[in-house]
């Protein structure tokens, strides 16, 4: 094939994934069962509002009961096929899993598991406690990798998906986030290595990566606004994205995009120079040791 032509079907290719990301089938959606952790608020919530919107089966699970419920109601108005709730602290392993067996007891399978949420996170230096970087490893990682491990029959048997919402920070390293910076690099780890295997084992579960930047919600915003030099990303269209990366079955998502992706690709070529653009892109006069 000539050149001309090799491109010519490359660029229609490209056309193709385009159109199809770009009118993501939000039928894709309609009627699937969805577990989402953290979704009292910031970009779980708006998660659980966008699948709502697309017909989706929703559980979700923060500690809050009473924002649990409010979502929940404002999922049925939104058009959900079911919106239930289940609350307490993912510092409790038995929780992950009775979520899950709540979702087989519900639905009687699962198609997508979303891992979303996080424990308290200071932005400060690192201020020596190793209780809290266990505590927050148990809600951060070690509940992730328990749920998976009790949902991995459903998803096996619905060819479902499992997100796994990270961070910049779990993939550079970033002044101020230690312990949090920790448990992010973790589930690199553990979920990329997991998803090596089940290609191997030929097993149809696909694991989605998201490696998000600064998200306007209202915990990030308070926590660091101060120190950031630009707003957050808007985290409705977070949510968006990563519900359409999940059900595209996207190895890893980056958002937003451009900072993100340059990010990462200079890390590995220069990485003194992304430490020196990261500090520099921080007010840190702001950061007064606590
Ligand atoms: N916002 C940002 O700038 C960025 C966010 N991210 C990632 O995006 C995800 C969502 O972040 P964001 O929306 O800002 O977070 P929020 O603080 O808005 O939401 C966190 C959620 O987790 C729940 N939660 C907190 N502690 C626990 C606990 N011990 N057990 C169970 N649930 C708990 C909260 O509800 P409740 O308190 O009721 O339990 C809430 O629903 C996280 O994984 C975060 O790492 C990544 C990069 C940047
Ligand atoms: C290449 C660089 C320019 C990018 C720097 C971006 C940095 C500053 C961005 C990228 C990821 C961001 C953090 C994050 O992942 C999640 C949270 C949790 C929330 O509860 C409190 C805020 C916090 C700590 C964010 C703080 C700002 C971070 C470090």
């Amino acid at each position: 094939m000539a050149v001309r032509e090799i491109s010519v079907v490359c660029a229609v290719d490209c056309l193709i994934l385009l159109i199809s990301f770009l009118i993501f089938p939000v039928q894709m959606l309609k009627g699937k069962r969805v577990i989402i952790t953290g979704a009292s608020t910031g970009i779980g919530e708006q998660m659980a509002y966008h699948l709502a919107r697309m017909g989706a089966h929703v559980l979700i699970t923060a500690r809050t009961e009473a924002k649990l419920q409010k979502v929940v109601t404002r999922c049925l108005e939104l058009g959900a096929a079911s919106a239930h709730y289940m609350n307490g602290s993912m510092e409790d392993m038995a929780l992950a899993e009775d979520v899950v067996k709540e979702a087989k007891q519900l639905w009687g399978g699962l198609d997508m598991l979303i891992l979303n949420h996080i424990g308290y996170t200071y932005f400060n230096y690192f201020d020596g406690d190793v209780e809290y970087i266990r505590k927050l490893l148990e809600i951060n990682f070690l509940s992730y990798v328990a749920m998976t491990v009790s949902a991995l029959p459903m998803l096996k048997e619905s060819g479902g998906s499992i997100l796994v919402v990270s961070s910049t920070a779990g993939k550079i390293g970033i002044p101020f986030v230690a312990p949090y910076s920790a448990t992010k690099f973790a589930l690199d780890g553990f979920f990329s290595s997991l998803r090596q295997e089940l290609i191997i084992e030929n097993i149809n579960v696909s694991i989605t990566l998201c490696i998000l930047g600064y998200i306007a919600t209202e915990t990030a915003e308070k926590t660091v606004s101060h120190v950031m030099q630009k707003p957050g990303a808007p985290k409705e269209e977070c949510a968006l994205e990563i519900i359409k990366s999940g059900a595209l079955r996207k190895r890893e998502l980056y958002y937003p995009y451009t900072i993100v992706r340059i990010a990462l690709l200079i890390r590995d070529w220069a990485p003194e120079f992304l430490d020196s653009l990261t500090r520099n892109s921080l007010n840190v006069e702001n950061v007064k040791k606590s």
